[in-house]
């Protein structure tokens, strides 16, 4: 069984109502965001592959483009943009294009945080 991951990086901006007092987040501000993307499977013996790196680049290209250099309070079907909700985001648009998709992490590296979502009964270890 082998995991093949890729990352694409992605800007934006966000507002963020929360119960704790913090003015700052209430104003739109941006963030710089690293999504990792793994996929489980066993390779194909005649390709040598898990899944071809090309497609697996193109559905990820498709994802960034809904999220890189946008108003994330804008992008339909995200709620609060939180990293939990990116990472639930990004696999519902992964899902049906990457077979054997295994878990989604949204990283936002300057703050040293991330959110890891393995689907709805899995385990983002
Ligand atoms: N569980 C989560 N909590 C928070 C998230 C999140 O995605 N998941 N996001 C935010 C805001 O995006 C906030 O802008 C994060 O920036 P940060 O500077 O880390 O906010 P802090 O409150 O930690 O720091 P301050 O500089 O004091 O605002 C918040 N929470
Ligand atoms: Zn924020």
């Amino acid at each position: 069984m082998f995991e093949l991951t890729k990352q694409f990086r992605f800007e934006a901006a966000h507002t963020l109502a929360r119960r704790i007092e913090a003015e700052p987040s209430r104003r739109i501000h941006g963030h710089s965001y690293r999504a990792e993307v793994t996929i489980r499977g066993h390779a194909d013996p005649e390709s040598g592959m898990v899944v071809d790196l090309g497609l697996f680049r193109r559905a990820m290209e498709e994802v960034r483009d809904g999220l890189d250099h946008r108003f994330l309070d804008e992008v339909p079907d995200l709620g609060p943009a939180t990293l939990e909700n990116l990472s639930v985001w990004i696999w519902r648009r992964l899902a049906d294009r990457c077979p054997g998709l295994s878990k989604v992490t949204v990283h936002r590296d300057s703050e040293g945080e991330a959110c890891s979502y393995a689907g709805a009964g899995g385990d983002a270890r």
